[in-house]
């Protein structure tokens, strides 16, 4: 793409490009400082001789979600993580013929009927978590407890594997092999051509090893079920073992389940893991927003008694303001924090800047979700009332896509959201939290974002 009229940071050094003041550790929070710094709905940076068009205005943004025009851009992280997830659904091109096959067997595991199945081991899951959380004599680690959560809820719904999180005081080694993973990806996404393939030949020989370690876990899982001699069809993994394309009857092969097992387990979890931390860390910051979210939940549950409240499926829907939490949480930290679209054919972004087929552009969430033309003067304000139906119908399309966009956008969103809002509701309806006011937000990018060091006092509220 020719990026000479694009905007780029201002201290450019020959041969390194864009790197000064910024870390390794935090390209997307370095991204959306300079995006504020710039001003421009669209910028280049350049690292090490590679150059990022980054989209964060409404424009560019709208014109990239054209599925006329543009795809999924399968480049720099996502790519990386193909050492995981393979030709799974996340990281498959679009082109290969695996994605379409699995898109489509998978699609049922995803209806509103397959949730409602899913809904009794999502809360089944969240009563672990606040049993744990009764139990607690020190404040609790936030993002670690809600990944406990988070990866039981997709391992158990999905796969019918029981990881014993809660049962454990370390993380399960899958969960440090993929934290390892993730974090590998992402520093390949800025390693020095050359040398610093050379320099990172010990790392890229542990990531081996890590992703033996999640092969070896997703074998036990499959084989778990087989063992069990169980043809069921109504979970992700019945569906692929037991199942074929719904035209052809083409079931998937061995290599593209296992690339699936590991893909859901990894996407099922990490973001929505995050999502509930960032959503629990503005709560504590904001009691007025924490008030009206237990009056909704005391509305639906009445008063917190003994035992917590056994929620319905069709009571989910209902925590209408509890959804809104979680929806500001996810404009400001969306934890899956950007994504790639690439050209099908010559264009012209913005109206502005050619494209030749293949181009590509990353659209830069958190700086699209904090643009003051969209979201007013005050874009760094935690206000869940900007997600009130009027407020939503009145801000332009394509500027809120915390799920991504088109074809390619997440296949998990609903299964996201209702176990997202069931866990929320009930936290706020059983508990008094406080966070350390001398807490400053730290966020940690592990290609998706999480907040770092955590910790909220929870006390059971006395019941009236
Ligand atoms: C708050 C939670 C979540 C967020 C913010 C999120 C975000 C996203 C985003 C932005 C994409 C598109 C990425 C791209 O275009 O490159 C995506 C895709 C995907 N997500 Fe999610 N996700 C969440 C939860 C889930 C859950 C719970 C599951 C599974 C149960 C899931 C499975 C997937 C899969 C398989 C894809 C790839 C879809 C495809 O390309 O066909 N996600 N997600």
């Amino acid at each position: 793409m020719d990026t000479r009229r694009i905007p780029h940071p201002p201290r450019r050094v020959p041969v390194l490009g864009d790197i000064l003041g910024v870390s390794p550790r935090t390209p997307v929070q370095d991204s959306v400082r300079i995006a504020r710094e710039l001003g421009s709905p669209l910028f280049v940076r350049k690292i090490f001789g590679k150059e990022i068009v980054f989209a964060c205005g409404a424009g560019p943004a709208a014109d990239l979600s054209d599925e006329k025009r543009f795809a999924k851009h399968v480049g720099l992280g996502i790519e990386a993580l193909r050492a995981l997830g393979g030709d799974g659904l996340f990281t498959a091109y679009t082109h290969e013929p695996n994605w379409q096959a699995a898109h489509d067997i998978l699609a049922p595991a995803f209806t509103q009927s397959a949730m409602r199945t899913y809904h009794p081991v999502m809360r089944d899951m969240a009563h672990r978590l606040l049993g744990h959380w009764d139990a607690a004599d020190r404040p609790v680690d936030v993002a670690a407890d809600m990944t406990k959560l988070t990866l039981e809820t997709i391992a158990r719904t999905g796969f019918g594997y029981d990881f014993g999180s809660f049962e454990r005081t370390e993380p399960h080694p899958f969960v440090t092999a993929m934290t390892g993973a993730l974090r590998h990806a992402q520093q390949q996404t800025v390693r020095l051509p050359g040398l610093g393939n050379l320099l990172a030949r010990g790392a890229d020989r542990r990531n081996a090893e890590r992703l033996a370690h999640l092969t070896e876990v997703i074998d036990d899982v499959i084989r778990a079920r087989r063992d069990a001699g169980e043809e069921r069809t109504d979970d992700l993994l019945g569906l692929m073992l037991h199942t074929g394309h719904p035209e052809t009857g083409r079931p998937l092969d061995e290599v593209n389940i296992r690339n699936q097992v590991i893909t859901f387990l990894v996407a099922g979890h990490e973001t929505t893991s995050g999502a509930l931390s960032f959503a629990l860390y503005y709560l504590a910051r904001h009691p007025e927003v924490l008030a009206r979210a237990r009056a909704e939940a005391d509305a639906v549950w009445g008063p917190p008694g003994e035992l917590p409240p056994d929620p319905s499926f069709e009571q989910i829907p209902k925590l209408r303001y509890v959804r809104r939490v979680l929806d500001e949480a996810l404009r400001l930290w969306p934890t899956a924090p950007a994504y790639g679209r690439q050209a099908r054919e010559d264009t012209v972004l913005d109206g502005t800047y050619p494209m030749r087929r293949g181009h590509w552009a990353l659209v830069l969430l958190p700086a699209l979700h904090r643009d003051p033309d969209i979201w007013g003067p005050d874009p760094e304000a935690f206000d869940p009332d900007r997600f009130a139906p009027a407020a939503v119908r009145a801000r332009p399309a394509h500027t809120y896509k915390p799920f991504g966009t088109g074809a390619r956008a997440c296949i998990g969103r609903q299964f996201a959201l209702h176990e997202a809002v069931l866990v929320l509701a009930l936290l706020v309806h059983r508990y008094d939290m406080a966070a350390d006011p001398a807490y400053d937000l730290k966020v940690t990018e592990l290609l998706t974002m999480k907040p770092e060091g955590f910790a909220l006092e929870v006390r059971r509220r006395k019941a009236p």
